[in-house]
């Protein structure tokens, strides 16, 4: 096997502008004006908050993997997969995509992946269809195999006919993240990044959408990264899952093998959930929750 994705001592930082502009310009002498180093750290008198949101992170995904990043709310997730997706740049270390460098070789990379994120935009007014086949275009593909296609990948990930012809103005979110995937497989690429593809769906179509990505990895050898907040979803469809918090990988590993290491003296096998408090002293916050609650 080969490698898809190389991600090398790779740190992002951000600045985080908390003050009128020209406090910026007159730091006060006792402070250091920028809280460098220091995770999410600001001096009291610093109009600059410097979030850490990628701290020298290292992985590899092999080739027809599926490859999860698992963590909480804010835990440098999304970050990560911009950085991969050559949307953001790294402050330090090294990325590669199938061999082409994120930061020297975009466009070639860019050729070989495709994203899907929660806030896919789209002509709302206009259907699946039209959308699709907009982004059809984009890829310089044949309209007529395409419209077969997208029927074909559409029904596929649970839409009805009907929808397909209906403004996305009237449809679930739910159903428009199906029509986020379905825009991604469009270009058939070989690294598919999908960052939580399934948060907010309801337990069917997150099932629907989740055998789509298995399928993918069988049928097309895709490889596959995805980030996600749901433990049993990393544990059902991930062949290695690293556990990201704080910016940090906190470990990286089979689902069976995660379990392993905290299994301790306990016969019974421990759940992610509890792998992760076990790694991380936290709980995992599922927003999921909040909103069923
Ligand atoms: N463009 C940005 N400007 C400033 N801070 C940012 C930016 N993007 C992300 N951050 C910060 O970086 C940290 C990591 O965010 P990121 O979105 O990567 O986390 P995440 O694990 O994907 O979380 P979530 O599940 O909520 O999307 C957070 O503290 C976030 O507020």
């Amino acid at each position: 096997m080969s490698h898809a994705v190389v991600v090398n001592d790779v740190y992002k930082q951000f600045g985080k502008n908390e003050g009128p502009f020209w406090k910026a310009l007159f730091p006060p002498r006792s402070s250091n004006g920028n809280g460098n180093g220091k995770h999410g750290a600001s001096t009291p008198h610093s109009p600059f908050q410097i979030i850490v949101a990628v701290d020298h992170v290292s992985f590899t995904v092999e080739e027809g993997e599926i490859f999860g990043i698992l963590g909480p709310n804010g835990g440098g997730k999304s970050t990560l997969i911009r950085l991969i997706a050559t949307l953001l740049l790294p402050d330090k270390g090294k990325i590669s995509v199938f061999g082409y460098d994120v930061v020297r070789q975009p466009l070639q990379v860019q050729r070989l992946i495709n994203r899907v994120s929660v806030e896919a935009s789209f002509f709302k007014k206009l259907s699946p269809m039209e959308n699709l086949m907009y982004g059809a275009r984009l890829y310089g593909l044949s309209a007529r195999e395409t419209r077969k296609q997208v029927v074909e990948i559409l029904l596929r990930l649970g839409l009805k006919e009907r929808d397909i012809y209906h403004p996305m103005e009237e449809m679930s979110r739910g159903m428009q993240q199906k029509v986020a995937i379905a825009r991604a497989l469009l270009s058939r690429p070989r690294l598919l990044l999908l960052d939580e593809p399934t948060t907010g769906l309801d337990p069917r179509s997150k099932r629907e959408v989740q055998a789509v990505v298995r399928e993918l990895r069988e049928v097309h050898g895709t490889t596959i990264l995805l980030t996600t907040h749901d433990m049993n979803e990393a544990e059902t469809l991930c062949d290695r899952i690293a556990i990201m918090d704080s910016g940090r990988v906190v470990a990286l590993d089979t689902p069976a093998g995660l379990k392993n290491r905290v299994r301790g003296s306990s016969e019974a096998s421990p759940t992610l959930e509890e792998v992760f408090l076990e790694l991380t002293g936290k709980q995992l916050h599922n927003p999921e929750e909040d909103e069923e609650a």
